[in-house]
């Protein structure tokens, strides 16, 4: 298996340049996140959202507006705890016959979701949201990538569980673990799949301060 940082999916990411002048975030614990804004040749520092931030299942969410509000939050939840900062915050789920994936608790959770996404088209959302503490603005903006898990033996569902891979990923599945399980459909953004679209924080960016909207305090839900 490749290392992560050798993969087609790391190489050419765009980078644009930031629109304020204060340090860069990533309100990330995902070790792909940090992987991709390395790769595209940004620097920052990584302050990680607490779990509360995660919390809340809305009844009737769909997997959209879910990501939203949880990017949203992660991103309110370190502008309260720095002075200055752009942040960057993301979440990410597969969404397969309706059921919203994911990451999986443990491993028979972990089985039951690639028995649901072995052999179908499935989609994943990643919610991104960028936030400035000294404008006190953001934006949030959800991606969504489709894509085809191929048809999965028994032997290589076993292998695959006994790999441990799937854990802290959603849909519990890695697509750059190197498989080939996945085909995205289309022209659809692969580092979305991994977690962080890299083309659309680009032009998030370099549009950030005419799409940002000033941030309701307190609010937990995202602008828009
Ligand atoms: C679909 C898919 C997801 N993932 C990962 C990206 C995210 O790290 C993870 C989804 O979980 P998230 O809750 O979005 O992120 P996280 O818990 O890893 O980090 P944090 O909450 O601190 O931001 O799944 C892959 O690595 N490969 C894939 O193919």
């Amino acid at each position: 298996m490749k290392p992560t940082e050798d993969l087609p999916l790391m190489r050419n990411l765009p980078r644009a340049e930031l629109p304020t002048d204060e340090p860069l975030i990533l309100a990330s614990g995902s070790p792909r996140r940090a992987q991709l804004l390395t790769a595209a040749g940004y620097d920052y520092s990584v302050q990680v959202a607490s779990d509360e931030a995660e919390c809340g299942m809305c009844s009737r969410e769909t997997a959209p507006e879910m990501v939203a509000r949880y990017a949203y939050r992660k991103a309110a939840d370190i502008a309260t705890k720095v002075d200055t900062g752009l942040i960057i915050a993301a979440d990410t789920v597969a969404s397969c016959l309706g059921q919203i994936l994911g990451k999986p608790h443990d491993q028979d959770h972990a089985e039951t979701t690639l028995r649901l996404l072995s052999g179908r088209k499935h989609d994943v959302y990643t919610g991104v949201c960028v936030w400035s503490v000294k404008h006190e603005m953001c934006v949030v903006d959800v991606v969504r990538t489709e894509l085809k898990m191929q048809k999965l033996t028994e032997q290589m569902l076993e292998d695959y569980l006994d790999s441990m891979l799937w854990e802290g990923k959603a849909g519990a599945f890695g697509y750059q673990d190197g498989n080939d399980w996945l085909q995205v459909i289309g022209d659809g953004s692969v580092s979305n799949v991994v977690g962080l679209p890299m083309e659309r924080l680009s032009e998030l960016l370099e549009n950030f301060l005419e799409v940002a909207e000033t941030v309701t305090t307190g609010s937990s839900d995202p602008p828009g």
